[in-house]
């Protein structure tokens, strides 16, 4: 078979190091450079934060619908009339909408000791009185904590024992020989036993006060599946509490186990996840104890089973110059946000990205994802409010073929107000992409919000029939008490669902994992 004929596939997500094309690969692997410049965290307040100025994207077109492709486009403008011309963005609604995305300052990290850290430690210490040389006392967790703090590749305790005479008060006592495990720690480069005293753990030298601070300990960055976990405490925590209570001391009975399936149903899991798992549960403990574990374990395995059909990596056909993605779903639900950060781990790959504003019912959508073009150095195209959103489709996916682009994304209203127009507009945007290429679009992408739970289940019904869905996102998963509706929507749609959000940051997106989300879902390590 010719190797032309070979459809070369990249596929986006989980694997998406494995099946980089070659010349991508180069710049393949963690999208730092770009992400790390660019992370954007969450505040207090949940507004979203960003860590750079806004650049501008790698080139932006204002397409002037009249002028281009009149004979094309006379076919399908006939079937909508276009919207009056609403005025342009103005300069004012850019800067509000960076003055709203602007970062506040970063929240300490727990585990963090930075340089006043230190001192305040010190200062602390200084206070503390010398130990009584003649009532060795037994170590408090306290004092455990207000020892040295361990620096980089140095260890603790270094400074005392360098300077046994100011540390060792005189003891009418014998010196008990030292406990083994604290000669062990406190014995820095393997000096003999006797020649330098180690100060046992929770005493500090006051040689440790002259000593440089500590080095702040390097930022511990949460694990995926930490983040995963913390965003869905709440929908964990509901769970496996009442859960706990319903199986305290009590058997597995009829009574139990359709108090359980009632309240998995509650928690959005859907009618045919809580029946497995209260069955699975019943087939293997029926009429024996059961425990709160025992059941999250289950109800693990069981929503594992769910979500592994469905959790796919989004495949690009990178034969396709470009692969058209077209993103749709409520508004509100993360379109343009995920348009963002999906931008950012492709042109982070060193695909050619072009972001394409489809939005034209909101200033602020047109402003928001030229803003996330300008961030990922993708090249942006935009018309004016109120134009016609599939006569800049069209266009941009002209001038992506022209530029020869890797991947076109196009954000769409998604105004259910009006379900009828949405409808002609979504149909038309498909319509007039397959006059280039009849497969395009080649992925149409839906987003989910987490928070709206049950309501996401008729949001797929929806667009699956205006728009032929072919892969979910669902974003807001932070913090939500509703996260189970993705167990019922992959029970019932059995849709792939590509990637999750967690955050409102760049890099708060990613491929979905069945056992992570599981596991999470039902708060087991
Ligand atoms: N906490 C959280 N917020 C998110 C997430 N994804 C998006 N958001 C926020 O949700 C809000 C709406 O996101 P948009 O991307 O504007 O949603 P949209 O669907 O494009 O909305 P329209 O432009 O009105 O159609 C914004 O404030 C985003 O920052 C997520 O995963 N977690």
């Amino acid at each position: 078979m010719a190797l032309g004929f070979i459809k070369k596939v990249f596929s986006f997500g989980k694997k998406d190091d494995e099946t980089a094309k070659p010349s991508e690969a180069a710049h393949s692997g963690p999208l730092s450079p770009l992400e790390g410049e660019m992370s954007a965290k969450p505040t207090e307040g949940g507004s979203p934060v960003v860590d750079v100025p806004v650049e501008a994207p790698a080139e932006v077109h204002d397409v002037d619908l009249s002028k281009e492709e009149a004979v094309e486009r006379t076919e399908w403008d006939a079937d909508l009339p276009d919207p009056a011309p609403a005025p342009g963005i103005s300069e004012e609604t850019a800067e509000e909408f960076a003055a709203e995305h602007t970062p506040a300052p970063e929240p300490a990290h727990v585990t963090d000791i930075d340089h006043e850290d230190a001192e305040a430690l010190a200062d602390w210490d200084a206070g503390v009185p010398e130990p009584e040389p003649e009532a060795p006392t037994p170590l408090s967790p306290l004092e455990g904590e207000m020892s040295a703090q361990p620096t980089e590749g140095g260890v603790p305790g270094d400074a005392a024992a360098e300077k046994p005479a100011e540390a060792a008060p005189e003891s009418p006592v014998e010196p008990s020989p030292p406990h083994p495990t604290l000669r062990a720690t406190f014995s820095p480069r393997g000096e003999e036993a006797g020649s330098t005293p180690a100060l046992p753990k929770g005493f500090a030298s006051a040689a440790d006060r002259k000593v440089e601070p500590a080095a702040p300990a390097p930022q511990v960055k949460q694990s995926w599946f930490q983040r995963l976990k913390a965003g869905l405490f709440r929908t964990s925590s509901q769970l496996t509490q009442q859960i706990s209570s319903l199986f305290t001391k009590r058997k597995l009975d009829d009574d139990t186990l359709e108090e359980l399936e009632e309240l998995l149903i509650r928690a959005d899991l859907g009618v045919e996840t809580a029946m497995r798992v209260t069955g699975a549960l019943s087939a293997e403990r029926y009429g024996r104890d059961v425990t709160g574990e025992d059941v999250s374990r289950i109800m693990a395995g069981e929503i594992e089973k769910v979500l592994a059909p469905v959790a796919k990596p989004l495949e690009l056909d990178l034969n396709h110059k470009p692969h058209v993605i077209l993103v749709v779903g409520v508004n509100g639900t993360g379109k343009t946000t995920t348009i963002g950060k999906l931008a950012a781990k492709l042109s982070g790959a060193g695909l050619k990205v072009m972001l394409a504003a489809g939005d034209t019912f909101r200033a602020a959508a047109i402003e928001q994802l030229k803003i996330w073009a300008g961030r990922t150095g993708s090249e942006f195209i935009g018309t004016q409010l109120g134009a016609d959103a599939a006569g800049l489709a069209y266009d941009a996916y002209k001038k992506a073929i022209e530029k020869r682009s890797d991947v076109l994304i196009i954000d769409t209203a998604g105004r259910l107000q009006n379900k009828a127009e949405l409808m002609a507009e979504l149909e038309k945007i498909v319509r007039v992409l397959g006059k280039l290429d009849p497969d395009a679009p080649h992925t149409v992408l839906q987003t989910l919000d987490a928070t709206t739970g049950q309501n996401a289940l008729q949001q797929v019904e929806i667009f699956r029939n205006i728009a032929g869905v072919s892969g979910l996102v669902m974003t807001k998963l932070d913090g939500t008490a509703r996260g189970g509706i993705l167990v019922a929507i992959a029970a019932k749609h059995k849709l792939p669902v590509y990637f999750i959000g967690v955050g409102e940051g760049i890099d708060d997106l990613e491929p979905f994992e069945a056992k992570d989300f599981a596991s999470a879902i039902a708060g087991i390590a």
